[in-house]
């Protein structure tokens, strides 16, 4: 049987590791980001985000968070330049929250929690599909940034809105002609480190690149991701919270930036 994990005392990251061992990897994300130990590089390009609305194509209640699902049959949404080379296509993206605003997002700055993460997740076409490419040392480049609290954002409101639908684990609806640009805040200066993905299996698989500037989420829009459920329709109801894994073991990696 798949190995069954979550966020709850029982079955939460400080357990991940009995069916991950790679959980006490070299390279495991999130990390907390210190800003002034990160090293500018000169060398790193400008990241380049082409995404086309048409690509969008459902959303999903997967148990652990709620993800939109893009169509990656061919290069019409895709990640080039920033740190790494060749062409990445987006999958999906999903998000990461706390039950109240002082946490719930898996990187931290200086110690700084925000209360909500947006992952766009992006694989490496040198392999043929997503499946391969999960796995591989340069197979996944995620996009991360940070929600802080502060005016209503339209834009994640289409998605938010979108939830109803989606409440408990398993659900899924359509969810067409949506622009991922629209969540992302004016400029994409970064942090870039190599890691890993945040939930099992943890594969050591990632080029982090985590934007410098969060973009807003009201407190009205926070309680929206707050009414999900991390329970199946019949379950006992348990509220979708605290889905992030905390910093882990930097380990003598090296964090880059864009920016002086
Ligand atoms: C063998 C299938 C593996 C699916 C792994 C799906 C996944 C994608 C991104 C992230 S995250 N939070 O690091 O962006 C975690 C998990
Ligand atoms: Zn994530």
């Amino acid at each position: 049987m798949a190995h069954a994990w979550g966020y709850s005392e029982h079955d939460g990251p400080s357990h991940w590791c009995e069916n991950f061992p790679v959980a006490n990897g070299p390279r495991q994300s999130p990390i907390d980001i210190i800003p002034s130990q990160a090293q500018f590089d000169s060398k790193l390009k400008q990241l380049k985000l082409k995404y086309d609305p048409s690509t969008s194509k459902g959303i999903l209640n997967n148990g652990h968070s709620f993800q939109v699902d893009f169509a990656d049959d061919d290069d019409r949404s895709v990640l080039t330049g920033g740190p790494v080379t060749g062409t990445y296509r987006l999958k999906q993206f999903h998000f990461h929250w706390g039950g109240a605003d002082d946490r719930g997002s898996e990187h931290t700055v200086g110690g700084t929690k925000f209360p909500c993460e947006l992952h766009l997740v992006h694989w490496n076409t040198k392999y043929p599909n997503f499946g391969e490419a999960v796995s591989k040392p340069d197979g996944l480049a995620v996009v991360g940034v940070f929600l802080k609290i502060g005016g209503a954002n339209p834009s994640l409101q289409k998605v938010l809105d979108a939830c109803d639908a989606i409440k408990s684990k398993g659900k899924q609806t359509t969810f067409s002609n949506f622009d991922p640009k629209t969540l992302l805040p004016a400029t994409l200066q970064y942090w870039t480190y190599e890691g890993s993905l945040t939930t099992p299996p943890l594969h050591e698989s990632v080029t982090w690149i985590v934007l410098r500037d969060p973009i807003s989420v009201s407190p009205a829009q926070m309680a929206k991701f707050r009414s999900l459920l991390f329970s199946a329709d019949g379950e006992t109801p348990r509220c979708m919270v605290d889905n992030y894994r905390p910093p882990q073991p930097l380990k003598g990696r090296k964090v880059c930036c864009s920016f002086k």
